[in-house]
């Protein structure tokens, strides 16, 4: 929207603000450091206009390396191309590329007020004082922090600051918007508060935006698609759904919170464990080939012998009648979370696996439990020999 338009009275609301997202693309980009660091090996990635994209991955992944290179704060090494829309930015600087960018640490200034930081960008942009003021007021009233426009930022309390830091760098109507972790430093409850309302507001505004964080749960609420990261190299990159329900690699499996791993065989189309035989066509994801001779990364290849990876969840394994169970263990601790109890079990594998129950369920430390599986909640991974070589190079 151009400033005319927004000098129009009725047409100020944020909510006609839509931008239609830019699209940005990152094509075989690399980034090695002074010192020889390889950050980033060959990747490349396109991130959709309006698309709220989330990294994932460890510490030390990339994660930040590839914002930073969006941002302009790093430039890919020769070969490299970044583009927003049609317009080349590889080597165009942090100022001309018009991203919003909002940190961990909010990066405010403290003796200002709430109003004047959000309107310190657009005063360097010259933006008219008379819009400047109508998109500080509207961006204040969408981040619900129009009360506080006149405190001074040291007088706001860690929430209420990184809605600050949003509200200043939307009002500069990025084309894209980047954000490293900026709920790390609140306490559980206000990041999930918080998580919620970056949600719709990202929706809202069919922004583009790229999301950085270690934690998956975040990064499944938040995400259209999700991409996750292991040393530099992209894992792979899913919605939530499929990043979580069919993990591509052992890595991925693991980092997406599937705790449980046991040792298996892959024998005739079936899984064997001990005594306990299960039908690959049973089993809700099985990765028994390899992704790259078989040509298509997303196949469930249900060929292949040999040992195998088996990953489930509190939910892959389910307690029962002695005369239905496939496999004994015993309690060795129990967490009552209110909605449910989580048990840990020794004797199933080589360590300990969890299980969930009913919170009234009667069971003590020390019980011999039976349990069954629920093939459907099992992910499981042949071990052919590249198996997670072939993942990373995905
Ligand atoms: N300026 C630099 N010089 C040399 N190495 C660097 C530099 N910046 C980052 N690195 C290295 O590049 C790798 C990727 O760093 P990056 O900050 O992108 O990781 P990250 O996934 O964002 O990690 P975290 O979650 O801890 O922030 C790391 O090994 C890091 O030590």
């Amino acid at each position: 929207m151009n400033a005319t338009a927004m000098a129009q009275p009725g047409s100020q609301t944020v909510q006609t603000e839509k931008t239609g997202g830019t699209r940005i693309e990152l094509a075989r980009c690399t980034k090695t450091f002074p010192d020889g660091t390889r950050a980033l090996l060959p990747f490349d990635l396109t991130i959709n206009g309006g698309e709220t994209l989330v990294l994932l991955g460890p510490s030390g992944c990339g994660k930040t390396t590839i914002l930073r290179l969006i941002a302009g704060l790093e430039f890919p090494d020769a070969g490299g191309k970044i583009t927003f829309g049609e317009d080349d930015v590889t080597r165009q600087s942090i100022e001309k590329r018009r991203v919003g960018m909002v940190f961990q640490s909010y990066a405010l200034f403290p003796n200002m007020t709430v109003a004047e930081n959000v309107a310190y960008g657009l005063k360097v942009q010259k933006v008219e004082r008379r819009e400047r003021d109508e998109r500080v007021r509207a961006m204040l009233e969408m981040m619900h922090i129009d009360m506080l426009a006149d405190r001074r930022i040291d007088q706001l309390s860690g929430g209420q600051r990184q809605r600050v830091a949003l509200a200043r760098a939307i009002a500069l109507r990025p084309r894209v918007l980047l954000l490293d972790e900026p709920l790390t430093a609140l306490d559980a409850k206000l990041r999930v508060k918080l998580r919620t309302e970056i949600n719709s507001l990202l929706r809202k505004l069919g922004i583009t935006a790229i999301y950085v964080t270690h934690d998956q749960e975040e990064a499944m609420a938040l995400g259209d698609r999700i991409v996750v990261m292991q040393k530099g190299a992209i894992a792979q990159i899913g919605t939530p759904r499929e990043i979580y329900r069919a993990p591509l690699s052992p890595f991925v499996a693991d980092f997406v919170g599937a705790s449980n791993r046991l040792d298996g065989r892959i024998e005739q189309n079936s899984l064997v464990l001990g005594d306990v035989k299960i039908s690959l066509d049973q089993i809700g994801h099985a990765m028994t080939g390899d992704p790259i001779k078989n040509g298509d990364s997303n196949s469930n290849s249900r060929s292949g012998q040999g040992l195998a990876d088996i990953y489930f969840r509190a939910d892959g394994l389910a307690i029962c009648a002695p005369d239905q169970g496939q496999i004994r263990g015993r309690v060795e601790a129990i967490s009552y979370l209110g909605e449910k109890s989580r048990l840990t079990v020794s004797g199933i594998g080589e360590s300990v696996i969890t299980l969930d129950v009913d919170p009234d369920f009667q069971i003590a430390i020390g019980d011999d439990i039976h349990c069954r599986f629920n093939p459907e909640r099992l992910t499981v991974f042949g071990r052919y020999p590249d198996a997670r070589n072939a993942a990373q190079a995905m």
